[in-house]
C-alpha cells in the first residue's frame, strides 16, 4: 500500500503555461442538485472553479438558478430536465454525476441519460445519489473513464459489502470488479487504482460535515481537466481536499466546505510554486 502525500500533489500542480486560455484547464459538466439538495451541486462547482478548472456548467433543477448565480457567477447552468444535458454531455471533457441529485423517478431519468450520452474519452465521476441509484437499479457500468466516490454506506450498497466488513482486502476485491478508480471515503479514505491501493495521510473529523464530499467531487474534476495523467491527478485531488482542510482546522472546530473551496486557489499557488 502507497501513501498519498503533498509530494505527490507538489509533482502534478505545476505552474501554469504562458499561451493557454480556459479551454486549456478543463470543460466540466456537473449534473446534480434536486429541489432539496442544490447546495450539493453549489459545493461541488465552487470547488471545481477554486481548483482552477477553466470552465464549468451545472445541469440541475432550475429552482437553484438564482442560488447558483448568487454564490457563484462563474458557472453556466442549464434544466438538466430538457435536452441542453446531452449537448452539455457532447461538450464536455469532465463530468460529474451524483451530488444532490437525489434517487427519485426525475433522477434515475437523468442518470440513464448521462450513461448513455457519455464517451469513452470522456472522465466521468459517479458521486452520492448516483451510486445509489446504479446499486440499487442494477445500472449497467456506462463507458466512459469513471471515477467512484462512495462514503461507506454508498460502497456497502455498490459492493454488496456490510461496513464491518469493508477490509481494505475485501474492497480491493470488490473494487476489482467495478471498471474504473474507487475513492473509498471514509476517517480513513482508499484510493483503488488498478491493482494498487493509495492511503491519504490527510483529514480528519473537521471534515465530518455534509457537503464535504460534494466538494471532492469539484476538485477530482478541476484537475482530471488540468492535470495528467489522470490516476496522479485523481489522487493529488484526493489529497489536496483533505489537506486544505486540516489547514482550515488548525484555527476552526469545523472545515465547512465553503472554507475549504475558499482556501484552494492560495494553498494551489503555494504547491505550485514550491521545490519537488
Ligand atoms: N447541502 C446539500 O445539498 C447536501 C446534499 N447532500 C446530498 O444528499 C444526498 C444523499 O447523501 P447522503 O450522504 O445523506 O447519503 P445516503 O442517503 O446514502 O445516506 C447515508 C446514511 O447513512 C448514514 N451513515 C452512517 N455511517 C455513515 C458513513 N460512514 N458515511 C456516510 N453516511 C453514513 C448517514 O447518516 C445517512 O443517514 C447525496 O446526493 C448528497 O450529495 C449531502 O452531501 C449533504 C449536503
Ligand atoms: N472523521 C473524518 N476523518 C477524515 N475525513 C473525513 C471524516 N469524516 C468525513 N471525512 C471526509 O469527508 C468526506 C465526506 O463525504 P460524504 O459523506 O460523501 O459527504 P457529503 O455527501 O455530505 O458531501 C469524505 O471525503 C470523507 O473522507
Ligand atoms: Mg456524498
Amino acid at each position: 500500500m502507497k501513501q498519498l502525500t503533498e509530494q505527490l500533489a507538489r509533482a502534478i500542480v505545476r505552474p501554469r503555461s504562458r499561451n493557454t486560455y480556459k479551454g486549456s484547464f478543463g470543460k466540466i459538466l456537473i449534473i446534480g442538485g434536486n429541489a432539496q439538495y442544490g447546495g450539493a451541486a453549489i459545493m461541488s462547482a465552487s470547488a471545481a472553479v477554486y481548483a482552477g478548472a477553466g470552465l464549468v456548467s451545472v445541469a440541475t433543477d432550475p429552482v437553484n438558478r438564482s442560488a447558483l448565480h448568487a454564490r457563484l457567477p462563474e458557472a453556466m447552468i442549464l434544466d438538466a430536465s430538457t435536452s441542453a444535458l446531452e449537448t452539455a454531455i457532447h461538450q464536455a471533457t469532465v463530468i460529474v454525476v451524483g451530488p444532490g441529485l437525489g434517487t427519485d423517478t426525475t433522477a434515475l431519468k437523468i442518470l440513464k441519460r448521462v450513461f448513455a450520452a457519455v464517451s469513452q474519452t470522456q472522465v466521468l465521476i459517479i458521486d452520492g445519489s448516483a451510486i445509489t441509484l446504479v446499486a440499487t437499479h442494477h445500472l449497467a457500468y456506462p463507458q466512459a473513464q469513471l471515477i467512484w466516490t462512495p462514503h461507506q454506506v454508498e460502497w456497502q450498497r455498490l459492493s454488496g459489502l456490510a461496513l464491518a466488513a469493508q477490509t481494505i482486502e475485501a474492497s480491493q476485491q470488490a473494487a476489482a470488479k467495478i471498471p474504473g478508480i474507487i475513492i473509498a471515503k471514509s476517517a480513513q479514505t482508499h484510493v483503488f487504482i488498478g491493482h494498487e491501493i493509495y492511503a491519504n495521510t490527510a483529514g480528519g473529523p473537521a471534515m465530518a460535515t455534509g457537503g464535504s464530499g460534494d466538494t471532492l467531487t469539484g476538485i477530482i474534476a478541476a484537475f482530471a481537466g488540468q492535470f495528467h495523467p489522470l490516476s496522479q491527478a485523481v489522487l493529488a485531488a484526493v489529497f489536496v481536499h483533505s489537506h486544505v482542510a486540516d489547514i482550515v482546522a488548525m484555527n476552526s472546530y469545523v472545515a465547512l466546505p465553503t472554507m475549504v473551496i475558499r482556501e484552494l486557489p492560495a494553498y494551489l499557488k503555494q504547491l505550485s510554486v514550491s521545490a519537488n
